[in-house]
């Protein structure tokens, strides 16, 4: 359960083994809700309907969707239909058809009596590997942070993220959320700005809620104040996730990462892309190659929020005649990054080093 300074944790398997329990993002930051799903709609559902999000996250629901898949029906068939069923709820982040692809080769490999329980230990293990994946970014970004640190002469770090790569995207820790979470437990200095993140408000809804939770010092910034702020020297380093990576470095993230690496390119900022080695698709050799997800036009004509009377609401920002484009990505060009921080090691985009990962 989510508790400041206790185990943090997404996603857990339910201990009575009705199911696998989440929590519901799309009711944070004012409500903290778990879900039980108990079947494979039930994880497909979640991921469509962002319950649960983020590249590493959406890869571990999806492994416990198939385990949740083989208690119903451990067959060829049963397991074909539940790595679609879940390949088809979002396109674009890579650790889908990743964790689909590694349990459903794990399990088609062992008899059907096997696969049910066998199904719930590969997720778990899934789970496991992203903490500790996590964790090696997180240190490999410290270092990074370090430096920048020196710099600063005492004086807080100033870090710029945009949407959420936190605990709340992965199992924990996060990815781009890692490095400032290792460095705040090293005790150097540092305050982040945190892109709300139109339209679903990632950052104002989550960042902002797990740095609040953590003891972070923090400011929430409208997404298009971050280029004065880079403008006028109150940025020195900007550190986002990533849903899938191009063999080139190419960074595809939450719409508005590119305009973020643009004015970090242009003001001399470092552009770090914190992600795991599963977030990168080899076969792409270039991002204009990566699936862009276009997601419902209400989340951009419409805004949710916290009623005074406590109730969640949702109303109307566009005039009801305006439609409207919800591009939910874009890609960064591996020009613009500084570095990829992996849990294998800090790699420039566009090197052989980084091509020699995959
Ligand atoms: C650690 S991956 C986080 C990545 O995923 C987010 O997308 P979404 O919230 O739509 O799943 C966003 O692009 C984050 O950077």
């Amino acid at each position: 359960m989510l508790i400041a300074g206790e185990k943090r944790t997404t996603i857990w398997p339910d201990a009575e083994g009705k199911g696998v329990l989440i929590l519901d993002q799309t009711r944070l930051p004012h409500r903290i809700e778990t879900v039980l799903l108990r079947d494979l709609d039930d994880a497909a559902r979640a991921i469509k309907d962002m319950l649960v999000r983020g590249a590493p996250l959406i890869g571990v629901t999806a492994a416990y969707g198939v385990a949740l898949a083989m208690r119903a029906d451990a067959s060829d068939a049963g397991l074909a239909k539940a790595r679609e069923t879940l390949r088809q709820t979002r396109p674009t982040a890579v650790n889908l058809a990743w964790a689909l692809e590694q349990i459903g080769q794990f399990l088609s490999q062992m008899p059907e009596e096997l696969r049910r329980e066998a199904a719930f230990t590969f997720a778990k293990h899934l789970a496991e590997k992203d903490i500790a994946c996590n964790s090696a970014i997180g240190d490999n970004g410290l270092a990074i942070f370090r430096d920048l640190a020196r710099k600063r002469e005492g004086k807080p770090l100033r870090i710029l993220t945009h949407c959420n790569a936190g605990w709340l995207a992965t199992v924990d820790w996060g990815t781009a959320t890692a490095p400032i979470y290792k460095a705040q437990q090293a005790g150097i200095p540092l305050h982040v700005f945190v892109d709300e993140t139109r339209p679903r408000n990632q950052g104002a809804f989550l960042t902002a809620f797990e740095l609040g939770q953590q003891g972070v010092s923090h400011d929430l910034i409208v997404d298009n104040a971050g280029g004065h702020l880079m403008q006028h020297g109150e940025v020195d380093v900007c550190i986002v996730g990533a849903d899938r990576i191009a063999a080139n470095g190419d960074a595809c993230n939450k719409i508005g990462t590119y305009l973020k690496a643009l004015a970090a390119k242009d003001c001399g900022v470092p552009f770090y892309v914190a992600a795991p080695v599963s977030t990168f698709d080899f076969a792409l050799e270039k991002g204009s190659l990566i699936p862009i997800e276009e997601r419902v036009q209400d989340e951009v004509t419409h805004m949710s929020g916290e009623a005074a009377s406590g109730d969640i609401v949702t109303v109307r920002v566009a005039p009801k005649t305006t439609s409207a484009r919800n591009p939910g990505f874009d890609v960064t060009p591996a020009r613009l990054v500084s570095g990829i921080i992996t849990e294998k090691g800090v790699f420039a985009a566009n090197t052989d080093a980084l091509k020699a990962l995959g």
